[in-house]
């Protein structure tokens, strides 16, 4: 079964704007797991401006589904997950200035710096994945690591998937299946939607999750959170 974690970043966007509690992200984060969600994904970023530090330990108190921290591995952010101990962190290669993501790893420049926190991060027995583009000499260096799981950047499959579903998807088959045959887990996001999500699927069914905030949550605008993760769950089917 492939898992759809949401990600609250987007919540607390609209949260920060105002300065008070509305929308909750706790509350938010608590319904989207009533409503059959199987986990729930932040990305702090370093300047707070939509998930705060704080919001990461209201969290942990509260979450009853798997837990997904993702982020740059700054000593700041390694202490935060430390000290959380989510099921999963992700580590996601993202300059300080960055407006979202936008690659993943080159797990060959960054081998040593990686090796080392995923040794911490599994010491401390949480799970781990890399941010990863579909390069086939990335993904086979991401093994040595000892990361458990890669995530796949999804971004130009989504860019690419109404022009030419087929071809945006071949490259992440290829990198999926060669990433099994070494023994890791495979998650996928960012930019999945309605659209496109049930395609990927099929195309890779044995991928373990994927994580998806902004498509999911302004699909809540129009359809309310429980019947828009119903349909993305339906996607996973
Ligand atoms: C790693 C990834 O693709 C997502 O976490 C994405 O970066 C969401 O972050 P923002 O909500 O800040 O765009
Ligand atoms: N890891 C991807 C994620 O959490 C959400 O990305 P997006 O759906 O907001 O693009």
């Amino acid at each position: 079964m492939t898992k759809l974690s949401v990600n609250v970043n987007k919540v607390a966007t609209l949260r920060n704007a105002r300065g008070g509690n509305t929308p909750d992200v706790v509350k938010v984060a608590t319904d989207c797991e009533i409503f059959g969600a199987d986990g729930i994904t932040v990305h702090p970023r370093p300047d707070e401006r939509h998930i705060r530090y704080s919001d990461v330990f209201d969290l942990r108190s509260i979450l009853k589904t798997e837990f997904n921290i993702e982020g740059y591995p700054s000593e700041a952010f390694i202490d935060l997950v430390l000290k959380v101990k989510p099921e999963q962190v992700t580590l996601v290669p993202d300059a300080p200035d960055a407006i979202t993501s936008n690659a993943g790893w080159d797990t060959i420049s960054n081998f040593e710096f990686l090796s080392e926190i995923i040794d911490r991060f599994n010491q401390a027995g949480i799970r781990t994945s890399l941010f990863i583009g579909t390069e086939p000499e990335y993904i086979e260096k991401a093994a040595k690591t000892g990361t458990d799981r890669i995530e796949l950047y999804t971004e130009p499959y989504a860019a690419f998937y109404e022009t030419d579903p087929e071809n945006a998807v071949a490259p992440f088959v290829s990198a999926a299946e060669l990433a099994r045959k070494l023994g890791l887990g495979i998650n996928a996001g960012h930019d999945l939607n309605l659209k496109n999500l049930q395609f990927f699927h099929t195309r890779i069914p044995f991928l373990d999750e994927v994580s998806i905030g902004h498509a999911l949550i302004s699909d809540a605008l129009y359809l309310g959170l429980q019947d828009t993760i119903r349909q993305y769950k339906e996607c996973l089917k």
